[in-house]
């Protein structure tokens, strides 16, 4: 599904500043797959996503996402394959529209219509029938704006319009982070319940150890810009926060425990 090999990006070339963010970095995801990334600050994760997304060149390498050579795709072109999440709720929503008129573009995305079409009475119904699986009571909001939604809730509406595009690849990163405990806990749920889709790739970054081992089926840890450990299988299973911290030295600032 996502291949990377031999990805390397650098800022600053050629300047005092300049930083090797990604160094060598090779991966391989499967569809079904749902893999964690942890790593200190400034391990590369970010950069990571945004090589993935298109967000800027890398200096060399090569992304391929379902057989599809990606690496010098413009940004807006991969977009159809990949679904995004970031930290901050305020994000991924046109907060001045109404929930359906959100769906509603985010839907259209692989339909190639704008929000000019219209959303039909098959739309509304299928947008209000999915909705109710968030469990938040947003079927029956669905002509409020955007503005009026918790955090939470506006942070799950932004998930699911990631996915209702029906993307090969979805990155989230530390979508989460934003949210207050119980909001986290609900929308790290529907990740799962959404991840669960076999022919979608999920990543998910996460300064949380013991979300980043319970959520998913691998754990990728960055350090230096490089891939420094990729756990799965009965490793996986049996890794425990504390041996991650032992076995890694894993410096953990920001990590939660
Ligand atoms: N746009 C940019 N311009 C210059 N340097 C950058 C840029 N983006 C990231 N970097 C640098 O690249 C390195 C990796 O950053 P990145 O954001 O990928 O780390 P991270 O693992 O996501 O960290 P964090 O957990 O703090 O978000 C850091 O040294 C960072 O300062």
């Amino acid at each position: 599904m996502l291949k990377i090999e031999h990805l390397t990006k650098i800022f600053g070339k050629g300047t005092i500043n300049e930083m090797t963010a990604l160094n060598d970095v090779n991966f391989h995801g499967s569809a079904g797959d749902f893999i964690t990334i942890i790593g200190s600050n400034g391990a590369g994760k970010s950069t990571l996503m945004n090589c993935i997304a298109g967000v800027f060149p890398a200096e060399s390498g090569t992304i391929t996402l379902d057989g599809i050579d990606i690496t010098k795709m413009p940004e807006h072109k991969r977009a159809k394959y990949i679904g995004r999440v970031f930290q901050d709720p305020m994000k991924g929503t046109a907060f001045d529209m109404t929930i359906e008129e959100n769906l509603s573009i985010a839907y259209n995305k692989i339909r190639k219509r704008g929000l000019q079409a219209g959303i039909s009475k098959a739309d509304r119904e299928l947008f209000q029938e999915k909705l109710s699986l968030l469990g938040m009571g947003l079927e029956d909001r669905m002509k409020e704006k955007v503005r009026l939604l918790s955090g939470g809730q506006r942070q799950a509406l932004t998930l699911f319009m990631a996915v209702i595009a029906k993307p090969k690849l979805l990155l989230l990163d530390e979508h989460t982070a934003a949210l207050d405990p119980s909001a986290a806990r609900k929308v790290l749920e529907q990740t799962d319940y959404f991840a669960k889709d076999e022919k979608l790739c999920t990543m998910m970054i996460t300064h949380n150890m013991k979300a980043a081992l319970e959520h998913g089926n691998r754990t990728i840890l960055m350090q230096g810009g490089q891939i420094k450990m990729d756990i799965r299988g009965r490793e996986r299973e049996e890794m425990t926060v504390e041996k991650l911290i032992e076995k890694f030295e894993i410096d953990n600032d920001r990590m939660l425990l």
